[in-house]
């Protein structure tokens, strides 16, 4: 074992090792970066994997991946085959609780805690959150009824004061009140029952140790509040922090990021919805702009920027933002509530209760559908539209490009009288010139992109581009049904009498799928014919390129291709 006086050292040497293999192999950096000292105390101070040590959203757990036997993996990290970006139980018996998804960590570790007293197990649980993470309802949950316990649980609140983007709300307010000193009185922490330290400097690895060794012999549940920066030691990261949250490959030495080829690219699709909703926004005096905490991600930052006082950043408050929305809705305004389709399964009541079943028209914006790539299982958006075709008066549509993205946008603030779920994928698009006039979408219309003889694909969404060049040889028809909900029957009563074979294709999971509303409109009418249904099997993907993760599942252009081909 290390001398505490060797430490700083280790700590200098650590944050290298980190920055050398992001740099090429991508990543989250700066949470990283910013809890090098605190990984450090932590595993220094506890006995784990005894203790038991939780790791809030966890993309700031590389130091405690490479502290935990995975040094020589780490170039793996997020790739297909190698570990995962996140903590994960599978992988290592230092990751107590697989995460991915922010404020779950104090429930989580609660319930350890309970657990260890029950089995009258003696060790300590420790919960690390972010001051944005924090603001959560769930971590307030979990606080909430922890007050009112004995269990011996630590929560840690890393507070850098910023998320992804800069933090939000009143709670960062007061923790900023806490770190001036003029906060002392009403500490929120402690009066909900806990003990509450700090803040303290959460690089002072020497400080760190000995609060965390006192700590150790508190009884109950006790916050430690300590202040770190994000992106510590690299200073571009620590200047720049939301580009350094993962900013692609750089240059170790420098911290200057890659230099892109000056190449002209069809758009992400975020950038086609955020200059989209400023374009339409502009406009219609109506159209309000919601966010949980992706400001960036979703390109709600060109409305924040322009429009101020129209667009919202929540902050992590899934929840919030849909019933906001709702809120908002019942007073004529049209809120397009952009949540990451993978988030959005966090506020699943709220869609029901709040929106769906009072008919109230919110557009909601599912940004990073489908496979999302390296972040693996946790973030893939492969379950919204079987979580939504089965709640009534919602609309779900998926753009096969930009021009359909931007006309959905325009329909959905032309007045239309119930919720609608517009789902997109991750990246960027198929189209350079996607500045296109607006135009009218039909509520439920398919459209047919080619006419072929031998069997009929329907694909809905983005995924329609891999069956376009999939089919390029085959006399087959190709269908972009656009819509889950409500279906085109018309021109599913045309394809089914003419076809003897349908194939569905979607980048969600088959079960209760685009390809199960097919199904089922088939058994309605009566059709006997061959449905095959293709998309996500009913197992979790893991991380890697979305092209390597497609191939896996069969939706890259060359599976697509052999499928068909077995078809005709
Ligand atoms: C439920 C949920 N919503 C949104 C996100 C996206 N997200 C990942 S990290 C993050 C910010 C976390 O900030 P903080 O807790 O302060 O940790 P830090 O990055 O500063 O260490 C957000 C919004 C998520 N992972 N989970
Ligand atoms: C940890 C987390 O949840 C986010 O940082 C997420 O990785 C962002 O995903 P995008 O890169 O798709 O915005
Ligand atoms: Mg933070």
């Amino acid at each position: 074992m290390l001398k505490q006086e060797d430490l700083k050292v280790f700590a200098k040497e650590l944050r290298e090792f980190i920055i050398n293999i992001i740099a090429t192999k991508q990543g989250h950096l700066g949470a990283s970066l910013g809890v090098v000292e605190l990984t450090i105390a932590l595993h220094y101070v506890f006995n784990t994997p005894e203790d038991l040590l939780l790791w809030d959203v966890g993309h700031q757990a590389y130091g405690h991946k490479i502290l935990t036997g995975r040094k020589d993996i780490f170039h793996t990290n997020r790739q297909l085959g190698g570990i995962s970006g996140f903590p994960k139980r599978s992988e290592s018996k230092y990751d107590t609780f697989g995460v991915g998804h922010s404020s779950t960590s104090i429930s989580a570790a609660l319930g350890m805690a309970i657990a260890s007293q029950l089995k009258g197990e003696d060790k300590h649980h420790i919960a690390v959150i972010g001051d944005a993470s924090i603001a959560s309802g769930m971590a307030f949950e979990g606080l909430n009824h922890a007050g009112v316990t004995n269990a011996n649980l630590l929560v840690i609140l890393n507070d850098n004061a910023i998320g992804i983007d800069p933090s939000v709300g009143a709670l960062k307010q007061y923790l900023t009140n806490v770190k001036k000193g003029t906060q002392k009185r009403n500490n929120i922490i402690e009066a909900l029952n806990f003990d509450y330290s700090g803040p303290i400097d959460g690089h002072d690895l020497n400080t760190l140790i000995s609060e965390l060794e006192r700590l150790k012999t508190v009884k109950g549940p006790k916050l430690l509040h300590i202040i770190t920066t994000k992106g510590k030691g690299l200073k571009q990261a620590e200047t720049d922090q939301v580009k350094y949250h993962a900013p692609g490959k750089f240059d170790a030495k420098t911290g200057n990021l890659a230099i892109k080829p000056n190449t002209i690219q069809p758009p992400k699709y975020q950038d086609v919805f955020g200059h989209t909703i400023v374009e339409l926004a502009k406009h219609n005096k109506k159209i309000v702009g919601i966010t949980p905490a992706m400001p960036t991600g979703s390109s709600l930052k060109y409305m924040m920027d322009e429009i101020p006082d129209r667009a919202f950043d929540v902050g992590i408050a899934e929840q919030h933002a849909v019933t906001l929305a709702a809120g908002m809705a019942t007073q004529g305004l049209i809120p397009f509530c952009n949540i990451y389709s993978t988030f959005l399964q966090r506020a699943y009541d709220q869609i029901i209760h709040d929106v769906a079943l009072q008919n109230l028209p919110v557009v909601f914006c599912l940004d990073r559908s489908g496979l999302v790539g390296e972040d693996g299982a946790t973030h893939h958006g492969v379950f919204d539209i079987s979580y939504l075709r089965c709640i009534p008066n919602l609309v779900i549509f998926a753009p096969r490009n930009e021009t359909e993205l931007r006309n959905i946008m325009y329909t959905a603030q032309t007045g239309l009288k119930q919720p609608i779920a517009i789902r997109y994928p991750r990246g960027r698009g198929i189209t350079l010139n996607w500045k296109q006039p607006f135009s009218n979408i039909e509520i439920g219309k398919g459209e047919q992109l080619k006419q072929g003889k031998q069997l009929a694909i329907l694909s809905i969404g983005a995924i329609a581009k891999n069956v376009t060049e999939a089919i390029k040889e085959f006399d087959v028809s190709h269908y972009d049904m656009r819509f889950a909900k409500p279906l085109d029957n018309n021109l599913l009563h045309t394809i089914f009498k003419t076809y003897f074979t349908i194939v569905t294709v979607e980048d969600n999971a088959i079960s209760g799928g685009f390809g199960s509303a097919i199904l089922e409109f088939a058994a309605t009418h009566n059709y006997k014919k061959t449905i095959k249904p293709l998309g996500i099997p009913d197992a979790f993907v893991e991380h890697g390129s979305i092209e390597e993760l497609q191939n896996l599942v069969g939706l890259d252009t060359e599976s697509l291709k052999k499928t068909f081909k077995a078809l005709l």
